[in-house]
């Protein structure tokens, strides 16, 4: 039987409010809690972004894929800055994924231990000159809005507003811009931009533009190849920032003993345009061990169902997997 889930939008005005008590917040709590239980995924409207901020980042974005290779590759470093199309593959032996994406972390660090460099700026003179102002400013507000987005994760599972602070200090997040190029329809079936994957760390926060090709997969369970869902864009008044999608990772499930969901996804994109997206990856410290919460633990039969992770072990696996199986298929 093919299950389908509502992916509900969720207008979060409320945190524009500077300091909401618990009981303004409790009503998008609610809503939060219902998809993140089935789905996993949920869209958010009247956030805390700013729209001309987004739109220019997006802007800027184009303006980045459209280099000459070359240019691009300049500014390809470990891990952060660009990765050219088919360098890895989101879903095991699959083709490479037909997609180029370019990351941007925390200014000025590096991880070495988890083979990731600092930030790596592309110097083609055709940019704009504010370009990396503007993608480290878009990187702030949306690092600013997952972190309120965790405080309304805690109230949605009856912890204290602040219970995952902890767990964000020396946040290491990383914004990934992407741009996948049509896929032929006719090889639609075997080429994905991204392949099915669950995400690795606690909360992703995307937004993608209007051309559509995201979808979740509502039980895993991949040879039932009819139950792929849209995720569909959400149009939202001119002026207003975008809807961003945001779904579960596998920190949070693990988090909440499977209570809420880190739901399998894909891109595919048979529209015959270009698509662009920009994920940020809300992962908290890389030094943190994530293991099931007691209260969840209780609220979901008693019994726990994961095994303690540090967030940097299992990041870096799944990244290394990712490249492994690119290489694998090609
Ligand atoms: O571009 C998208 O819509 C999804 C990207 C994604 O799933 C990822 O980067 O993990
Ligand atoms: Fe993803």
């Amino acid at each position: 039987m093919t299950v389908s889930f509502v992916i509900p939008t969720v207008d979060v005005s409320v945190l524009r409010n500077p300091s909401p008590s618990p009981s303004d917040l409790a009503p998008i709590a609610a809503q939060i809690r219902s998809a993140c239980t089935t789905s996993g995924f949920f869209q958010i409207t009247n956030h805390t972004m700013d729209a001309a901020l987004v739109a220019k980042a997006f802007e800027y974005s184009r303006k980045f894929f459209s280099l000459p290779l070359d240019s691009k590759l300049a500014a390809k470093g470990q891990m952060n800055g660009y990765e050219p199309m088919g360098a890895n593959a989101a879903a095991k032996g699959t083709l490479p994924d037909a997609k180029e994406s370019y990351f941007v972390g925390e200014e000025g660090r590096s991880m070495s231990d988890m083979g990731i460099g600092g930030n790596v700026w592309p110097t083609d003179p055709s940019l704009p000159e504010d370009f990396k102002s503007t993608i480290l400013a878009y990187r702030s507000q949306v690092q600013a809005l997952s972190f309120k987005l965790y405080s309304v994760i805690a109230l949605s599972l009856d912890l204290r507003a602040d219970f995952f602070d902890e767990f964000l200090k020396g946040d290491a997040s990383a914004a990934r811009f992407l741009h996948y190029p049509p896929t032929p329809q006719d090889a639609g079936g075997r080429q994905k931009g991204i392949g099915a994957h669950t995400d690795y760390g606690g909360l992703t926060l995307l937004i993608q533009d209007g051309v559509g090709g995201l979808q979740i997969h509502p039980t895993g369970s991949l040879d039932d190849d009819d139950a792929w869902q849209d995720v569909p864009p959400v149009t939202v008044p001119s002026g207003a920032p975008p809807a961003i999608v945001c779904n579960i990772g596998d920190f949070l499930q693990l988090w909440t003993n499977g209570l809420y969901r880190s739901t399998v996804h894909r891109v595919i994109n048979l529209s015959g345009k270009e698509r662009y997206s920009i994920a940020y990856f809300a992962n908290g410290g890389m030094d943190n061990e994530v293991e099931p919460i007691e209260k969840c633990v209780e609220l979901t039969g008693g019994k726990k169902l994961f095994e303690k992770v540090t967030a940097k072990k299992h990041i870096f696996g799944r990244f290394k997997q990712s490249f492994a199986d690119a290489q694998k298929s090609t």
